[in-house]
């Protein structure tokens, strides 16, 4: 799915209305009714009526949004009591008029009194709560009333449904300024924002609904949205030719292991060959070697130079460049520890080696304070896969909560693909332009995880599919596989091998 700024739907909005004639109040009216039309869902039907419903409306044209939908509520049979969280002088135009409408149907736009306890203890017996104090106009952190509004919602166990993002989040960033609702579900309109994805807006959106407000269809498709989401029907695997052969799929090396993470090569290579590598050849450490032969019947292991704490040592790097050589693409780091033998191996790799990396877990570590040697490899691709603490070391900024900025960012000064995982994995690309995935669960944060999706990652690329589509799918396929695992042994007892093992039903269903 397109991502729009929000920018880009104020300007939107602007273009419907000035240049074609779209009534604001009607776009207003049409965002009101799919509000209370999930409003109305939430509420849900058990029960004698009438029900209640809060609304706390801001006053710009979010708060217009509430109080629209609270007139709709009435109409619909509601009892409603709707709330003003702001100053009266204040309220857009639009919300003016939805007011009158509100008044003109027997309702009235209260102002908060937070102290109220007769509207507190009527609140407790509400079905709903709609939440429209600020949408994509937010620029300060909450504060006061606003701050109360929010604590009030999100301490009551009553599902509340917010109009357009969740108050508090901000649109571009999904960071939380102050204080944000946790919603049950949210409205968007015409498209969704970043923060209904990213950081901790995409845990605050709940269940997310695009309504179609009635902006021209040209209007919205000639917008530029460098931001998309990854969803099902965007991952299609190529159909394997009838006549192919291993050769056709891809010779791709990994270098990775020492003694104490002799497991993360195996899963990476055992994704690799699950993902349809052709020939998957690994280079490990000579005392992690007989462990890793043993282990893996579909790569080829060999063994690598080791130092005496069973780390590869700083002969490795000629003969793994030598083997390295021969493949399409290379995945180095899978549990190489940290020594600085085994840096310098990963440094004259990346220096040396003229075909597309993968970087990943220590592979990443060994660029702290060498990020010089990422950016000589402009001309060739290098992915890197850190989540925020090997993203920390590489000098990525997340001190402010802007994930994707920080992503988009570093792939842009460092012209790499960086794949920033965690709850809402995002792939950034060096031109702007950035992927949100939507699978995965918890069950997921478990070592070993990241070395699945490196070899998965790893083998789609030797495949022969470029890095803007191998690399989203991959993050998303994987994160699908982790989903069938949550539902299967739940997200306690589900394992990086289960994954291994759901990739073949999940790869299935995606084949063109
Ligand atoms: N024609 C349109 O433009 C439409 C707008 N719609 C709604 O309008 C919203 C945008 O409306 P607005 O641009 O009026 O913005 P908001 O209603 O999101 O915010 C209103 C104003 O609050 C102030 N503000 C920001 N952060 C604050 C804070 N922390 N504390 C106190 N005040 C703060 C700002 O001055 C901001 O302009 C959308 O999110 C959407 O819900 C929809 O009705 C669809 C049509
Ligand atoms: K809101």
């Amino acid at each position: 799915m397109r991502i729009a700024s929000a920018q880009q739907m104020r300007q939107l909005d602007q273009a419907a209305i000035r240049e074609r004639g779209i009534p604001s109040d009607q776009l207003m009216e049409r965002a009101a009714a799919a509000l209370a039309e999930t409003a109305m869902d939430l509420a849900g039907t058990a029960g004698s009526g009438p029900f209640r419903a809060v609304c706390f409306c801001g006053g710009g044209n979010n708060g217009g949004d509430g109080v629209a939908c609270a007139r709709l509520l009435l109409e619909a049979g509601y009892e409603v009591r709707c709330i003003l969280v702001g100053s009266r002088e204040k309220l857009t135009a639009d919300t003016r008029t939805m007011e009158a409408r509100l008044a003109a149907a027997g309702g009235r736009l209260e102002c908060f009194a937070p102290d109220d306890a007769e509207f507190a203890a009527w609140c407790l017996e509400a079905r709903v709560m709609v939440d429209a104090l600020f949408g994509i106009g937010l620029n300060t952190p909450l504060r006061g009333d606003a701050l109360t509004a929010v604590h009030m919602m999100n301490t009551s166990a009553i599902p509340v449904v917010s109009a357009d993002l969740p108050s508090g989040v901000e649109a571009d960033t999904g960071r939380v300024l102050g204080a944000a609702v946790q919603a049950a579900a949210t409205v968007t309109f015409t498209l969704p924002k970043a923060g209904h994805f990213v950081g901790k807006g995409g845990v605050c959106t709940g269940k997310l609904v695009v309504a179609d407000i009635g902006i021209p269809r040209e209007l919205v498709d000639a917008l530029e949205c460098p931001i998309r989401t990854v969803e099902a029907a965007d991952v299609i695997l190529p159909r394997r030719a009838r006549d192919a052969h291993k050769g056709d799929f891809g010779k791709v090396y990994l270098l990775g292991g020492s003694v104490g993470y002799t497991g993360a090569p195996v899963l990476a290579a055992q994704a690799a060959v699950r993902t349809g590598a052709g020939l998957v050849t690994v280079g490990v450490p000579a005392p992690v070697w007989p462990i890793a032969a043993a282990k893996l019947d579909e790569a080829m292991p060999h063994p690598l130079p080791a130092d005496k704490e069973g780390r590869l040592s700083l002969e490795a790097g000629a003969l793994a460049l030598e083997k390295l050589c021969s493949c399409g693409v290379c995945l180095i780091g899978p549990g190489l520890g940290r020594g600085n033998g085994t840096y310098a191996v990963v440094r004259q790799l990346l220096r040396e080696a003229r075909l597309p990396v993968v970087l990943d877990a220590d592979g990443i570590n060994a660029l702290e304070g060498h990020i010089d040697v990422l950016d000589a490899r402009q001309g060739l691709f290098t992915v890197l896969t850190p989540h925020d603490g090997e993203f920390a070391r590489l000098g990525g900024d997340l001190s402010g909560g802007d994930r994707l900025g920080a992503a988009l960012d570093f792939a842009r000064r460092h012209g790499c693909c960086l794949v920033l995982k965690g709850h809402c994995t995002i792939t950034a690309f060096p031109d702007g332009s950035a992927f949100l995935n939507t699978t995965g669960n918890p069950g997921m944060a478990k070592g070993g995880s990241g070395d699945v999706l490196g070899g998965m990652i790893l083998a789609l690329l030797g495949q022969g599919l470029s890095a803007r589509q191998a690399v989203p799918m991959a993050v998303w396929l994987h994160g699908a596989a982790g989903d069938r695992c949550a539902e299967a042994a739940g997200e306690y007892g589900m394992t990086p091998g289960d994954l291994i093992r759901a990739l073949p039903g999940v790869l299935n269903e995606h084949v063109n």
